[in-house]
């Protein structure tokens, strides 16, 4: 096989692949995990790259999986995609956020590098030029969560759950996250909700506005996606863009400068006795459920 012929076979592959993994007929978690942890497809007739987390059952994010989300949300800038759906291989679960083996017993320089990886995606996620949309097919807790809040469009699934839910692990909110919440839902809904360190059902959501639709099943928020995206087809891109900066203005320059204080402040809630304590009876608890 020539090798022009092998890359068009290789690409067919992964898109079958990908198809599969995005309708969840997920039957081997084994092979799944030996796939990429990010899978991106890209619809030729309308531009839109569909990019999805491909680590189930929990979609939680490890250092790779950052590292690979943000090398794929380069692509999508640099190969000027008209738009992307964000969403994950999972059945029910968009994102557990950050994975807590990840938490538990750190060795620090890999916690800083987590934490690094994890605001260059939000920077990167938070002010493309190119519209985003989470088609959050299940639940999106702590670091899921956020990530889809720095989409500018959320379509939810019904019975799942969505929050940020750190100050029940004992980790403090940083100041960007309270201006990024507000720039969704009110003030008063916002403060309540990051103090609770809250998890609301899809309706709970739906009612407060920290998502904006709820679809019956996965392909339907695909559909419901791809319908928000072509809202901005006929808008120039770059006006487009930078209006949107404009809005996030606050929060993109609190992520960019604060970043180095906002890691050291993670790190020390992260190491606290009590944290470590409240990661291990997540887990413990878990375990205890089967
Ligand atoms: C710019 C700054 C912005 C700041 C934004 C905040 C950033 C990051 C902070 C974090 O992300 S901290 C982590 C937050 N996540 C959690 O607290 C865990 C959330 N998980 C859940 O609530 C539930 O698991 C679920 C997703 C609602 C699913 O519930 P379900 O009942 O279906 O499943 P479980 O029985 O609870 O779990 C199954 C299995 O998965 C393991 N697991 C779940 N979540 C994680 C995780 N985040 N990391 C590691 N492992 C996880 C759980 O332990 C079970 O494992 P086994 O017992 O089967 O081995």
């Amino acid at each position: 096989m020539n090798s022009t012929c092998l890359q068009k076979t290789t690409r067919i592959l992964n898109k079958n692949v990908f198809k599969c993994f995005l309708n969840s007929h997920i039957r081997n978690q084994s092979s799944a995990t030996n796939q990429s942890l990010i899978l991106t497809d890209v619809n030729d007739k309308t531009g839109f790259a569909t990019v999805a987390f491909n680590r189930p059952p929990m979609s939680n994010f490890t250092l790779e999986l950052l590292q690979d989300f943000s090398k794929s949300l380069d692509e999508v800038e640099s190969k000027n995609y008209k738009g992307m759906i964000l969403t994950s291989t999972s059945p029910t679960v968009f994102s557990a956020g950050l994975d807590l083996k990840e938490l538990l017993n750190p060795e620090p320089a890999r916690l800083k590098a987590l934490r690094t990886a994890y605001i260059d995606c939000c920077i990167k996620l938070y002010s493309s030029m190119y519209p985003t949309v989470a088609a959050i097919n299940g639940h999106a807790i702590g670091g899921g969560c956020f990530i889809a809040m720095a989409c500018e469009y959320r379509i939810m699934l019904p019975n799942s759950k969505i929050g940020l839910n750190e100050t029940q692990l004992g980790i403090a909110i940083p100041e960007v996250a309270v201006h990024a919440t507000r720039n969704i839902i009110s003030s008063r809904d916002a403060e309540m909700a990051l103090t609770l360190g809250s998890v609301f059902t899809t309706d709970e959501a739906l009612k407060i506005g920290l998502i904006d639709e709820v679809a019956e099943n996965k392909e339907d928020a695909l559909a419901k996606s791809e319908k928000f995206l072509s809202l901005f087809k006929k808008i120039p891109k770059r006006a487009r863009g930078i209006t949107k900066q404009f809005f996030r203005k606050k929060v993109i320059d609190l992520m960019t400068n604060n970043r180095e204080k906002d890691v050291e402040a993670f790190v020390s809630y992260v190491m606290n006795p009590a944290s470590q304590k409240s990661f291990q009876a997540f887990l413990d608890e878990a375990k205890n459920k089967k």
